[in-house]
């Protein structure tokens, strides 16, 4: 069995922990990367799912850059997902197959559903950059990349920059998005943007758990990954985020600003009170439970839960962050979790109602 380095203590993982836990995952009896990739992917799905939801009009358009490794796995299983959400348009760019019989099946079930593949980022007529995306979703490199971006990867982490460059200039809300699966791809996966690439994604979705370059990441952030058993997750000091409902994936994000114009970069300016440095992916939760729970209830006052109700949501979360910390965790507050998990989680499920409505009357439109 393979051991770890010390663990971080932050609630982080680094490059060196992320492989042992990963390696550990698939030696324990039970597991295969098969499964938990398509868990992963189903994740990465449901994140493009929240984070851009559908529309009436007609169906997003998403284009996903496939690595040589299983982040790129990842993003196949996503796409194939995605299609089955209905209404998304998936296209794969993936210039370098494996050719491991896992990763040839992947290919083969997203021809399946006729999701076309491309070798490069694709360009219009006039031989310019399709930017016409809504989202990208960067599937490039995972916890594994280490030292510089080789080709032909490399240009595709241009593109995507390139992209974010040219909207910076356009004030427009119909600006494509970025989410990086679980790293943001040219990232050193411990420290983060040391190339100084100025790529940022818009969106992470980090798998099992954030990754140490995530710590100062302030765009929106999904957990997924839901599959680690209790025992792994205390070895390596991950603390599973208590999904809600049936969803694979939990934003986490530190102060999410909903309903502004979202300009890329200046987004990561207005920010209000941004924490520092965080100590867990619970510090971000909060912050953005508060935010979310006091937007909610100036939108749409009559549909949320009273001021009083939230309040003692957020109270009771920091307790269990204490009580979290302290392994001989007393019954008071397992209660006092377990009311706050059994709030949010109804809150969740009244808006999934609401979500799951609309989309059956979107579907009729596209049948
Ligand atoms: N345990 C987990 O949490 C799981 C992780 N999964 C995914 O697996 C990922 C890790 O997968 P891998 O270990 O295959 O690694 P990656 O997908 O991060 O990348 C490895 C590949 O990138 C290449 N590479 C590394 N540095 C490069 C450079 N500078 N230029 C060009 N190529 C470079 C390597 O040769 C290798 O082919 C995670 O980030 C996550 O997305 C999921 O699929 C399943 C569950
Ligand atoms: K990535």
């Amino acid at each position: 069995m393979p051991t770890t380095t010390t663990p971080t203590t932050t609630g982080y993982l680094n490059a060196a922990d992320a492989a042992a836990l990963d390696a550990e995952l698939m030696s324990t009896p039970g597991y295969s990367l098969e499964q938990l990739m398509e868990l992963a992917g189903l994740a990465v799905a449901e994140a493009v799912y929240q984070a851009i939801p559908p529309i009436s009009e007609r169906k997003r358009k998403v284009l996903f850059l496939c690595g040589p490794g299983n982040n790129g796995g990842d993003g196949l299983v996503a796409a194939r997902h995605l299609v089955f959400f209905r209404q998304y348009d998936c296209t794969v760019v993936y210039p370098k197959r494996s050719n491991k019989p896992h990763f040839v099946n992947l290919v083969q079930q997203c021809v399946n559903v006729d999701i076309p593949f491309l070798e490069e980022f694709p360009t219009t007529k006039e031989g310019t950059i399709d930017d016409t995306y809504d989202v990208i979703v960067d599937a490039i490199f995972g916890f594994s990349f280490h030292g510089e971006p080789r080709e032909p990867f490399a240009t595709l982490i241009q593109r995507m920059i390139e992209i974010q460059q040219q909207q910076q200039q356009q004030d427009d809300n119909n600006q494509v998005k970025i989410l990086s699966v679980d790293v943001p791809s040219g990232w050193n996966v411990d420290e983060g943007d040391v190339a100084g690439t100025g790529f940022v994604p818009d969106i992470l979705t980090s798998l099992t758990t954030p990754k140490l370059c995530s710590q100062n990441f302030t765009g929106r952030h999904f957990i997924g990954g839901r599959f680690l058993p209790p025992a792994i997750a205390q070895k390596y000091n991950v603390e599973m985020p208590p999904y809600p409902g049936t969803s694979q994936v939990m934003e986490v994000t530190r102060q999410h600003i909903e309903g502004t114009s979202h300009q890329r970069h200046t987004n990561h300016t207005e920010i209000q009170n941004p924490s520092s440095t965080l100590s867990s992916w619970r510090d971000e939760y909060e912050a953005y439970l508060s935010e979310k729970y006091r937007l909610e209830q100036q939108q749409h006052p009559a549909d949320t839960p009273s001021s009083a109700t939230t309040a003692s949501i957020i109270d009771s979360s920091s307790a269990t962050k204490t009580s979290n910390n302290d392994m001989d965790r007393n019954d008071e507050n397992e209660e006092e979790e377990e009311s706050w998990l059994l709030q949010y989680a109804k809150h969740c499920a009244e808006k999934e109602a609401r979500l799951a409505a609309n989309e059956q009357e979107q579907y009729g439109r596209y049948k």
